[in-house]
């Protein structure tokens, strides 16, 4: 791919926080209209890469550019372009949407004010609550603003850092669906979760933990990667937990209800640790695809002992 069709092309970067070492040696390409998905424990330093991509925070070493621009020398340049939201909800809860947006436009002295603020208004599907004051929006309705908020200047990158923490199903998949279309229609977006179901709606993902990017690819690639054999057994699946969980040829057991999803890299050898319990009556044994949720908790094992 021509490295003018990276929206961002970051090499070896660098922060530290006093002795520690909080992002280490990250190196990161996003395409136009790509939604890429940033996953990784807390702390593990996806705020902080996302804000030396934006232009907020300078590196202590390595280079990239986001939009063309030097993420060090052009920042000023990049924070014009990007509509970046943060974790935290920060409008005012004592004004209307309206009244939100329209003080954004105008502390950043944006041109056709009103019209802007009308069109985001629009975009988001906020005209009949334009009136209502933003302390008195449920928690998903208060993304939606959020997201008019930093849309408002007509960025070609959106960073949100965990925009969906705190709301529920329902409002997630219409924030969700609402992303999908803005990138259809050429946004870039870098968007940080927690949630499965959200990373397995982003196009490409990286797998962050300790300050290194450990995993990257689709959802697909990164199942793949895993090498992984799930084992899917339902019913009463307590008695094979004494046997099964600290077995060599079993890498994670995670369960689900009445149900587990037992792990392994050596697909022979995990079949013959569950031999024993095959014939059982009260078990239903079903080999399934690789859950993503298991391969980033065993990523995250994995990383951990490494730390160690
Ligand atoms: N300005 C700062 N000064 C000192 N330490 C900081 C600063 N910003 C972040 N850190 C530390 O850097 C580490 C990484 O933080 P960061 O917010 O990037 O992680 P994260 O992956 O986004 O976490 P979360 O999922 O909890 O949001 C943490 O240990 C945090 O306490």
């Amino acid at each position: 791919m021509n490295s003018e069709n990276w929206i961002i092309d970051v090499q070896g970067l660098n922060k530290s926080f006093g002795d520690k070492l909080v992002v280490d040696n990250l190196s990161l390409q996003v395409r136009r209209g790509e939604i890429f998905g940033f996953l990784g424990p807390n702390g593990s330093g996806k705020t902080t890469s996302i804000r030396m991509m934006c232009g907020l925070l300078t590196p202590d070493s390595g280079s990239g550019h986001t939009l063309g621009y030097d993420i060090v020398r052009q920042a000023a340049d990049i924070k014009r372009h990007v509509g970046y939201m943060t974790q935290r909800f920060g409008l005012y809860d004592d004004l209307s949407l309206r009244e939100n947006l329209d003080f954004i436009a105008r502390i950043y002295g944006m041109p056709q004010r009103k019209q802007r603020v009308q069109q985001a208004l629009e975009r988001l599907g906020l005209q009949a609550r334009q009136n209502q004051l933003a302390g008195t929006l449920s928690g998903g309705w208060k993304q939606r603003l959020a997201l008019a908020a930093c849309m408002l200047h007509e960025p070609q990158l959106l960073l949100l850092d965990e925009p969906t923490a705190g709301v529920d199903p329902k409002a997630r998949r219409d924030f969700w669906d609402e992303i999908h279309q803005l990138a259809a229609e050429g946004m870039t977006v870098l968007v940080s979760t927690h949630y499965m179901d959200e990373a397995e709606r982003c196009h490409r993902l990286g797998y962050i933990a300790y300050g290194q990017l450990l995993a990257g690819g689709t959802p697909k690639e990164l199942i793949q990667q895993s090498q992984f054999t799930t084992w899917l057994v339902e019913g009463e699946v307590d008695v094979l937990l004494p046997a099964l969980q600290n077995h060599p040829a079993v890498a994670l057991i995670t369960r689900f209800g009445n149900s587990l999803h037992i792990n392994g890299l050596d697909a022979a050898a995990l079949a013959m640790a569950i031999e024993p319990f095959r014939q059982r009556n009260d078990l239903r044994w079903q080999l399934i695809t690789p859950q993503l949720e298991d391969v980033f908790i065993h990523l995250m094992q994995q990383s951990q002992d490494n730390f160690r």
